[in-house]
């Protein structure tokens, strides 16, 4: 084709050009969000349609533990960066919902309710010692990235957060609808989620939206926002890889018959 007869790509957005206002950016956030979110991953659409089996499914919530686990990290490592006692107050709150009061309470603890009730050893969740490598690499991508970026890039990365509660209500009525090996209350890690994120969500989003003035400023929420997303999206292509096609397993990798006793086939 003649390359003079293309048509012109759209302009690169530049740090140079007119802030957006606070509406328009948001709408941009969504817009990633309707693009990049991790519920559009094949991997998801197989886990809420009931078209994997329990060894899938047991090695997908065996590595969504390390992110889980890693939440409350990124969020004291965030938490530490705070100057305003007031944002400071309103943050740490996230890291006691995941960690709880006391034993047992918390999301961390709701979600070893879920992996128990799959039949996998907390021994084997808790040491990460079968995860895929990969799922280690983008959490810890996650952690680096709130540590080494400006505050308002370490907010917005979480804003992946307002596009939870929907992929959350698919899941459970899927998973619910579609396993007999899952129960209401091995889903209750996600009873909690439903309240918590939109809460956090918002206060993120009205953050970046009151703090991101400069079109630089929010050129680099946006692309926190799709750093964010890739975070996930590589999660479940590591997990798509291994579990699903071409069932590439890396090394010292969880396999689902090596460590669980299979149901006796009738
Ligand atoms: O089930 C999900 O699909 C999902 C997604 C996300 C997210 O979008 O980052 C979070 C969670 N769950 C979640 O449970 C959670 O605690 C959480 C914290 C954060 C964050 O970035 O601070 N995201 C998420």
């Amino acid at each position: 084709m003649n390359a003079a007869a293309a048509p012109a790509a759209a302009p690169a957005p530049n740090a140079r050009d007119a802030a957006l206002a606070p509406d328009e950016l948001e709408a941009r956030l969504r817009a990633i969000g309707a693009e990049r979110y991790h519920d559009k991953h094949p991997f998801h659409v197989l886990l809420h349609s009931g078209r994997l089996d329990r060894g899938q499914v047991q090695a997908w919530a065996l590595n969504r533990f390390e992110y889980q686990r890693c939440i409350p990290l990124k969020d004291a490592a965030l938490l530490a960066r705070i100057e305003d006692p007031q944002l400071r107050r309103v943050w740490r709150q996230r890291i006691v919902d995941h960690d709880g009061e006391r034993d047992g309470d918390g999301g961390i603890a709701r979600w070893l309710r879920l992996t128990d009730a799959l039949g996998l050893p907390r021994e084997l969740v808790e040491s990460g010692r079968a995860l895929l490598p990969a799922t280690r690499f983008a959490v810890q991508a996650y952690i680096h990235f709130v540590r080494e970026r400006s505050l308002l890039e370490a907010i917005a990365s979480s804003l992946t957060e307002l596009f939870a509660p929907k992929i959350i209500g698919q899941r459970v009525a899927g998973m619910l609808a579609n396993y007999d090996f899952v129960s209401k209350d091995a889903l209750a890690y996600f009873d909690s989620r439903l309240h918590q994120a939109p809460q956090d969500a918002d206060f993120a989003l009205d953050y970046v939206k009151r703090h991101a003035l400069s079109r630089e400023q929010q050129e680099s929420v946006l692309a926190a926002l799709r750093f964010k997303c890739d975070v996930l999206w590589s999660m479940l292509d590591a997990l798509h890889l291994a579990y699903v096609e071409p069932r590439l397993v890396p090394p010292g990798a969880f396999r689902p018959q090596e460590f669980i006793p299979q149901e006796p086939r009738p």
